[in-house]
């Protein structure tokens, strides 16, 4: 799951992976893995919550691209298939709980970001 959070300048919350973990330094739109028993929605505002602290409104979500890993990228494993959603509703202040950075970004600054390449592909989907 992925999330596109908004604000009102028009600016985009972007966090940057912890240079230990995979993607390491990259940024992306933030996010993480569905868990067991978990809706998809649910699932993004732990996430987002457990990462930087923003209580984002679920029911103000909206669905706004996906982007599939390329199965000869996995592995063996299973692809990821990351979901992305518009937040326009939040609150709270990004602050970094699992050694990840945050920026609010402009469109601009997130088309020259170095990305991994599924928020490449939403990013690109974002921006349409
Ligand atoms: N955002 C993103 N993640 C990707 C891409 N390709 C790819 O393999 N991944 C992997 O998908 C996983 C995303 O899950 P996550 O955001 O919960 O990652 P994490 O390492 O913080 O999670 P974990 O510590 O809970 O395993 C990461 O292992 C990440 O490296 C991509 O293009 N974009």
């Amino acid at each position: 799951m992925a999330g596109a959070i908004g604000a009102q300048d028009g600016r985009w919350l972007m966090h940057r992976r912890p240079e230990d973990k995979a993607h390491g330094g990259l940024w992306e739109f933030p996010g993480g893995k569905i868990e067991a028993g978990e809706g998809a929605r649910a699932a993004l505002v732990r996430e987002i919550a457990e990462e930087c602290g923003l209580e984002v409104d679920p029911a103000q979500m909206v669905e706004a691209g996906f982007a599939a890993q390329d199965p000869a990228q996995c592995d063996g494993g299973r692809p990821i298939l990351l979901l992305l959603f518009r937040c326009p509703a939040w609150t709270g202040e990004a602050t970094s709980r699992e050694g990840g950075q945050w920026r609010w970004c402009t469109r601009d600054e997130i088309e020259g970001l170095a990305m991994p390449p599924l928020d490449r592909v939403l990013a690109a989907q974002l921006f349409v």
